[in-house]
């Protein structure tokens, strides 16, 4: 969905100021070039994620935006025809490195989808999976613990705690995406991204997701790939223009939905393409 001007004043108007600081990233990609075989998907992008920050990245369809996220924790592994050339790096560690334990590394960077994804087993379960086989919990009283703290968190437990054991797919889809948020947070993750989290959600299920974003923002670094611009500056302080692969722009989101300084992404954000 595009913005026209006068809307985009009126959804800036209540954003903050972010101040710019100079900080270590959490995640920082440098040169990243994504092949799918002969198709050149992302190219040469340059971008950190900060710790404390929600990082919107927006752009038209096939850009490379969902591509790029799912290098940050190796998702695109599993496609046999992807390339990865670049470097990203958490903490200051190559993440592509050989003795990176993949399985690790996704739980410290964590991944929600665009179609809400529950395992076909009970609430209980579904978060309880992955503190299992990290060996997060000692006792069953541990893992009932850290499944009660992360629907807490997911902002998901007052609806859920009387009936753990009925299956997550039988949730309302907004339930759903909260209960793959819960079990994204389960295992401790430093960072979370979110491949157009709220699209297939009504407006009232967006909105939810939307103000535990805001409640998770702070304790981990955040990425979000979002078709809708309102979305974007409502939920993020930095914003990532993508285009044919390249990243345009990248910015306070104040600043680039106020004073974009491509016009590539004032034709954007104003609804002159995408
Ligand atoms: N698994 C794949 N195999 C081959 N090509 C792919 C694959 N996934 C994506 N691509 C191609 O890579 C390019 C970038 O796609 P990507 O899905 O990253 O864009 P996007 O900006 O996230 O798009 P959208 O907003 O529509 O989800 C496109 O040309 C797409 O066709």
């Amino acid at each position: 969905m595009s913005a026209m001007p006068d809307q985009l004043s009126r959804m800036t108007e209540a954003m903050p100021e972010v101040t710019q600081t100079t900080r270590t990233p959490k995640m920082a990609a440098r040169d990243v070039h994504v092949y799918y075989g002969e198709t050149h998907a992302v190219k040469g992008v340059n971008l950190d994620l900060h710790q404390d920050e929600v990082t919107a990245l927006i752009g038209p369809s096939g850009c490379g935006k969902s591509t790029f996220l799912r290098c940050l924790n190796r998702m695109n592994d599993t496609v046999a025809t992807c390339r990865v050339e670049g470097s990203i790096t958490l903490d200051g560690k190559d993440i592509y490195d050989n003795k990176i334990d993949v399985v690790q590394l996704r739980a410290r960077v964590g991944m929600v989808f665009q179609k809400p994804n529950p395992f076909p087993k009970s609430i209980y379960e579904n978060v309880a999976y992955g503190p299992r086989i990290h060996g997060l919990a000692e006792t069953r009283l541990d893992l009932d613990e850290i499944v009660a703290t992360s629907l807490e968190k997911a902002g998901l437990w007052n609806e859920v705690k009387d009936r753990l054991d009925t299956p997550g797919t039988a949730l309302s889809g907004g339930q759903q995406q909260r209960l793959c948020i819960a079990r994204a947070i389960a295992v401790n993750p430093e960072v979370i991204l979110m491949d157009e989290p709220c699209s297939a959600l009504d407006p009232i299920a967006t909105a939810r997701v939307e103000a535990l974003i805001e409640e998770l923002k702070g304790r981990y670094a955040i990425a979000i790939v979002t078709h809708s611009m309102q979305q974007a500056a409502r939920i993020s302080q930095k914003t990532a223009f993508f285009h044919l692969g390249n990243l345009v722009e990248m910015g306070e989101t104040t600043q680039i939905f106020t004073t974009p300084r491509e016009e590539r992404t004032r034709d954007y954000i104003t609804g002159r393409f995408g």
